[in-house]
């Protein structure tokens, strides 16, 4: 099912070399799958239960409410087998960079193209792409190997204004790295660090504020003042905005703004290349989103450079390591895994997240602990960024390579001549036109593919389908870090995106659970059904937040009474669930206070984003249709940020998805003061026990939610609005749950 070949506890570069990289099994694996089984007994017990439940119901009711709670803990036992997969073979990898050097030249080093997006001036600050693009172009590799390609759909004058004033930065930050051995090399973080203060420093950061002002300045007064360009060359280049330049509606803008074995930083060494690249875009032609631009930049590039390695980065995941290419090459050069291996995934990890992360954007189940199960399988899920690819993957099976229509694209065709060369910018202008792609594989059967909001899950996913297999590689220092949400809205909205284009996969011809279960075995399907199906959380998760409530409100059972056995029942699953995921998170790194965060996000998702995203898929699939790829906004308002650092919980703007979470909030609570008096007073103590233990938990998750609707006076505060929209709402539910209970 899984490449055996490279299985084995250790692998090495070759019989007699030094080893590149060991792997090594989790410990954990027997007592998973121990804990699996006995927990696969208790699911089959409780439906057992469901079963006899349904069959005696003597009302209506008291049937349906079965049914919905049956159909709630189906879609949790199918959840949790998915998530088996990943607790059946973690391993953990490591690299010995150290050995590279001893094995291969440093000119021989393969070439490596860098790609990096961005979408939008305003929501991802240009200064921010240019310290991403400066971290790389940093990077501890020879630096004629190094070409950064920068993806601007944003189709913004300001944008390449940022990335011309960076080239000029760049040939005093890239010698300046290497003399003094940086390794903060993305130029915030490096001046944001407690670096030593020498006169050379001090020059160094006075010639980066400037540019910051001058790019800073530009992008606040929203044009390229004349006084800012310093050469006709960029002139030429910037009068390409005329007016009827729209970010929807332009030609393709291709600029080089550094090109090697010409351009040399001022210590005489050569830089690497850098080019800005803006595809051509018509309103009346489908551009898909990040994938269109990473396969527009995957032929752009192949016709400039056409390196073998490809690094795929966000804007704002810069490099935090200078020496990761040399480490990604300890995966690379091994001659018993090459054939097969299509990317290498560094985790998604993030600065700036405040202590207990209230918003969970760690999301360290899918970018630190799934990735290690997926690792023992056939590799992870490619996430976006942070991935280095081989090039010939986007050419179809490892088996058979699937050629491109122009043979100038194809992964070993080699570019003998300068990037600058009248012939090579033509055809990388025309490989960049919006028309470029009709009637070819590209999307389908070549590249990033299309049909999911979600490219990076898909294309991944698809590739691992045709046989290819990836690597999970995870150092001790951070390879990337990049931002998180800093507010609820957005990390919802976020979330809310890919739930959406998880459920495009989930429900298209490629399903995961069909489709996928066939390609790449039992586990590898049941791990990407995990991700896929995830929407459907709201559905057990509403239900648990509504029924129980509204039952208990209304003095009505609907559990096991403690007396019996199968309370016991109820509360293994219940405690096993919540004490095995706390127990991954902790083991993992993790703190109980972040733990405690990413359940409660669980929550508020299933009540909110995944709900919406859910119908919004519904309704996208009947044709109604809904917005595409929503950026997420990169700007740091500093009150916000302010309120996010004391970890206060930002709402300030009405949204519905604030109103089912607030519903949840005021019913929990309300059924938990009823239910309590009701507890105290009444002889049914047993039979509402569960179902006010459950209340109280939820109001426990809540308690930001209470404080933002009637404690705080800041403008993150809960919307009125919100607040008298969900009282509304939930007053009707209790109307309407009375006159059914009763
Ligand atoms: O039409 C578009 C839309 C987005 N982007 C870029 O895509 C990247 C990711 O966008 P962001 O708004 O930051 O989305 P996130 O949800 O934070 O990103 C995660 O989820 C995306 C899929 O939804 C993946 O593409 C990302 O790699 C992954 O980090 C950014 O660099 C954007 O500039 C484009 O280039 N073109
Ligand atoms: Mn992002």
């Amino acid at each position: 099912m899984e490449g055996h070949h490279l299985r084995g506890c250790s692998t090495t570069y070759s019989a007699h070399a030094l080893p590149l990289h060991t792997l090594k099994p989790s410990r954990r694996v027997g007592l998973n799958r121990v804990f699996a089984a006995v927990y696969t007994c208790a699911i089959i017990a409780l439906f057992y239960r469901h079963a006899q439940t349904l069959l005696c119901s003597k009302t209506l009711v008291s049937f349906y409410v079965t049914l919905t709670l049956f159909i709630s803990d189906l879609i949790l036992a199918f959840m949790w087998a998915n998530g088996q997969a990943f607790r059946m073979r973690p391993v953990y990898r490591k690299e010995y960079p150290e050995n590279i050097e001893k094995a291969m030249k440093r000119s021989d080093f393969p070439a490596l193209d860098v790609f990096i997006c961005t979408a939008d001036p305003w929501k991802e600050p240009p200064m921010r792409v240019v310290n991403t693009a400066l971290s790389v172009m940093a990077y501890d590799y020879p630096t004629e190997k190094i070409s950064v390609y920068v993806s601007d759909d944003g189709g913004s004058a300001l944008t390449l204004f940022a990335f011309m004033e960076a080239a000029k930065f760049a040939a005093h930050w890239l010698p300046f790295c290497r003399k003094n051995n940086v390794v903060e090399r993305s130029p915030d973080e490096y001046f944001a660090s407690n670096y030593s203060r020498t006169p050379e420093t001090e020059k160094i950061k006075i010639m980066y504020e400037s540019m910051k002002v001058r790019v800073e300045h530009v992008v606040e007064t929203g044009k390229v003042g004349e006084e800012y360009i310093t050469s006709d060359h960029d002139r030429h280049a910037l009068s390409k905005w005329t007016d009827e330049f729209t970010r929807q509606n332009h030609p393709t803008v291709i600029q080089v703004l550094l090109e090697q074995n010409k351009d040399t930083d001022v210590a005489g060494h050569w830089l690497p290349n850098l080019v800005y690249v803006s595809r051509q875009k018509s309103k009346t032609s489908p551009h898909h989103f990040k994938a269109g631009a990473l396969n527009v930049l995957l032929r752009a590039s192949a016709a400039m450079t056409n390196a073998p390695l490809i690094l795929t980065l966000d804007c704002d995941m810069y490099s935090n390591d200078p020496g990761t290419p040399i480490r990604v090459l300890c995966y690379v050069l091994d001659p018993e895994i090459q054939n097969k291996l299509a990317y290498i995934q560094f985790p998604q990890e993030f600065h700036g997240l405040n202590k207990s992360d209230i918003y969970a954007c760690e999301h360290k189940h899918l970018f630190k602990l799934n990735p290690i199960g997926f690792d023992g399988l056939s590799g992870p899920n490619y996430v976006g960024t942070g991935c280095f690819f081989r090039r010939r993957a986007f050419f179809g099976r490892p088996s058979t390579l699937v050629l491109p229509e122009i043979k100038e694209l194809s992964p070993d065709y080699v570019v003998n001549k300068p990037i600058t060369a009248q012939s090579v910018l033509e055809l990388a202008h025309h490989v960049a036109g919006c028309n470029y792609e009709d009637q070819t594989k590209w999307g389908s059967k070549i590249g990033f593919r299309y049909g999911s909001l979600v490219e990076d899950y898909y294309t991944g996913f698809r590739l691992q389908c045709e046989g290819w297999m990836s690597i999970f590689c995870c150092p001790e220092r951070a390879a990337f870090l990049g931002d998180v949400p800093f507010n609820l809205l957005d990390a919802l909205g976020q979330n809310k995106r890919w739930a959406i284009g998880l459920l495009e996969v989930a429900f298209s011809r490629y399903s995961t659970i069909t489709y996928g279960v066939k390609a790449m075995g039992l586990l590898m399907g049941l791990g990407y059904s995990y991700y896929a199906f995830w929407a459907a959380l709201s559905i057990p998760v509403t239900t648990y937040s509504f029924l129980p409530q509204l039952a208990l409100h209304d003095g009505v059972s609907i559990f096991p009474k403690v007396s019996e056995p199968w309370f016991f029942l109820y509360m293994f699953l219940f405690l096993g669930a919540y004490g095995q995921d706390c127990l991954d998170f902790v083991l993992g790194g993790g703190t109980i206070q972040r733990w405690w965060s990413n359940q409660r996000m669980w929550m508020i998702k299933g009540l909110s984003c995944y709900l919406f995203g859910l119908t919004e898929f519904l309704l996208k699939s009947i044709g109604i249709s809904t917005q595409g790829f929503n950026v997420t906004s990169k700007v740091i308002d500093d009150e916000q940020s302010k309120r996010y650092d004391q970890g206060r919980f930002e709402f300030g703007v009405p949204s519905p998805m604030f109103v089912t979470l607030t519903m949840a909030a005021i019913i929990n609570l309300f059924s938990f003061i009823c239910g309590l008096v009701k507890f105290l007073n009444c002889s049914n103590k047993e039979g509402l026990f569960m179902q006010l233990f459950l209340t109280g938990s939820i109001v426990m998750n809540c308690l930001p939610i209470y404080q933002a609707m009637a404690l705080r006076s800041d403008k993150g505060k809960m919307p009125i609005r919100t607040t008298i929209t969900a009282t509304f709402l939930a007053s009707a539910l209790y109307a309407v749950a009375s006159i059914i209970l009763k």
